[in-house]
């Protein structure tokens, strides 16, 4: 079956733990957009009312325009619920994400929420990490030295480019550098590691941050509860 169906699947089945009231941390990506749809469709037809708080301009301008009301996070109470997607969650329920560049602000939201639900597609599902090289968001100033030192680490860093082939930006104007590491057999350490390289200013690895995870599968989606 093609991936966008799973994605949607399971996009659709997490549109349901949306409550009346609730604040919500709305994700970004290819499976988001089949949730905002989902979650907007909810609120027009059975007059939820729910506040949004965006990890992406691409997401604020989509729920925007279906009707989702959506205010900044620097003016939101705690979220009750982010929903996002993921780009790789192994066995132990840790993730990489920021294939969409967009990891920096989602983990913000992300650790201002109670609860946080990934919704992927059966392929994202791993037993380790790191076939799905991992992003860094990299402060410009002093990056080839950044990128340096990664490489001397033996973690294979690559600068993102746009499809002008020129260095791509985010949100906050910083480059992004994928490393292509292979397994990363100890999350936690890289993790760690990665946290106090200055010029970095985050890193995809989500550790200890997912609650349940909704799986868009050709037999049907199954929902796993991490253990936290
Ligand atoms: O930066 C992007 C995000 O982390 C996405 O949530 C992630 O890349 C998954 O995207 P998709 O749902 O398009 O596979």
């Amino acid at each position: 079956m093609d991936a966008s169906l799973l994605k949607k699947a399971a996009a659709e089945q997490a549109a349901q733990f949306v409550e009346d009231g609730m604040m919500l941390g709305l994700g970004t990506g290819s499976t988001v957009f089949f949730l905002v749809e989902a979650i907007a469709k909810r609120v027009k037809e059975e007059h939820l009312h729910i506040t949004g708080v965006a990890t992406s301009s691409r997401t604020a301008q989509q729920a925007t325009e279906l009707g989702i009301k959506m205010i900044d996070i620097n003016d939101a109470p705690t979220l009750d619920l982010t929903i996002d997607g993921a780009d790789e969650i192994d066995a132990n329920f840790q993730g990489i994400k920021g294939g969409g560049a967009a990891h920096l602000l989602e983990k913000i939201v992300a650790l201002n929420s109670k609860r946080n639900v990934w919704i992927v597609d059966q392929s994202k599902l791993v037993q380790n990490l790191g076939a799905f090289p991992l992003p860094l968001e990299v402060i410009p100033f002093g990056s080839n030295k950044l990128f340096q030192r990664l490489a001397a680490e033996n973690l294979q860093p690559e600068y993102r480019l746009n499809a002008n082939g020129e260095r791509m930006r985010t949100h906050n104007k910083n480059f992004v550098i994928d490393l292509h590491i292979g397994v990363i057999e100890h999350p936690h350490l890289l993790g760690d590691w990665l946290d106090h390289q200055t010029g970095i200013v985050e890193h995809g690895l989500f550790l200890d941050v997912v609650s349940q995870v909704v799986v868009g599968k050709e037999t049907g989606v199954e929902i796993l509860q991490a253990p936290r």
